[in-house]
């Protein structure tokens, strides 16, 4: 496995895959400075022809700079998933996407491409996760919700069940959201409110 990016979210996703018996073989950074990320060489800027058939994840956190890399990059992409996340059978999941230790996907959700679900997270049955989202550390999605394009859900906050989460739009930390949530809102607090709209990509 090749990964994008040599951060801390690159060190979580390094720890799932070598749970999972997989090799993380070199890591792609822009910045000429890192040459090595735990044991793994840092091999500098992206490159199509590096091992061109070996999967790839892009270990970056940031959901719409990790959107920008990965329509870009040339590679195959891969996935991690940390043995001890349950996930159950029914469950889809998309290129590129990453579950860490401890989270949870129950039955009939489907998970999009280059998503994170973050440790210890749980997304209940009959979700919808789509492409670029993060499930952050502890945040709990109940059954029946469907979460847009590129949207966070920060750490810890609760989504109570069957509501539709935008586009783009971002949860606090620890917000308890009780509404629907339009696209590209900043909400936080329990209950959530919104406080600000961001800009449309
Ligand atoms: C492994 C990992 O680390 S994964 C990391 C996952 N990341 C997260 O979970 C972080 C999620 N981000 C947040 O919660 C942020 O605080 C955001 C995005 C909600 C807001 O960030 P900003 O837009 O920079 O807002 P800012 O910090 O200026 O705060 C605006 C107001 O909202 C309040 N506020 C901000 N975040 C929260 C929150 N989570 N809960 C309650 N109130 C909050 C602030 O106190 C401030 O209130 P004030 O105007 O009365 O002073």
């Amino acid at each position: 496995m090749l990964l994008y990016g040599a951060s801390g979210h690159a060190k979580v996703i390094i720890s799932c895959l070598q749970a999972a018996g997989v090799a993380v073989d070199a890591i792609f950074d822009d910045d000429p400075d890192k040459k090595k990320l735990l044991t793994i060489p840092v091999v500098g800027g992206y490159r199509a022809e590096y091992n061109p058939g070996e999967p790839l994840v892009v270990a970056i956190g940031d959901n719409r700079v990790r959107c920008r890399l990965a329509q870009w990059i040339q590679h195959p992409f891969g996935t991690a998933v940390h043995p001890s996340a349950l996930i159950d059978s029914s469950v889809m999941l998309g290129n590129g996407s990453v579950v860490m230790h401890g989270a949870i996907l129950q039955v009939d959700t489907c998970v999009g491409n280059h998503v994170i679900i973050n440790t210890g997270a749980s997304v209940d049955h009959d979700c919808t996760v789509a492409d670029f989202v993060h499930v952050a550390p502890g945040a709990v999605v109940c059954g029946g919700i469907q979460v847009g394009t590129g949207t966070l859900i920060g750490a810890g906050a609760v989504v109570c069940p069957n509501l539709n989460i935008g586009r783009w739009a971002t949860v606090g930390a620890g917000a308890v959201v009780t509404r629907p949530i339009p696209d590209y809102a900043v909400v936080v607090g329990n209950p959530a409110r919104i406080i600000k709209i961001n800009q449309p990509l």
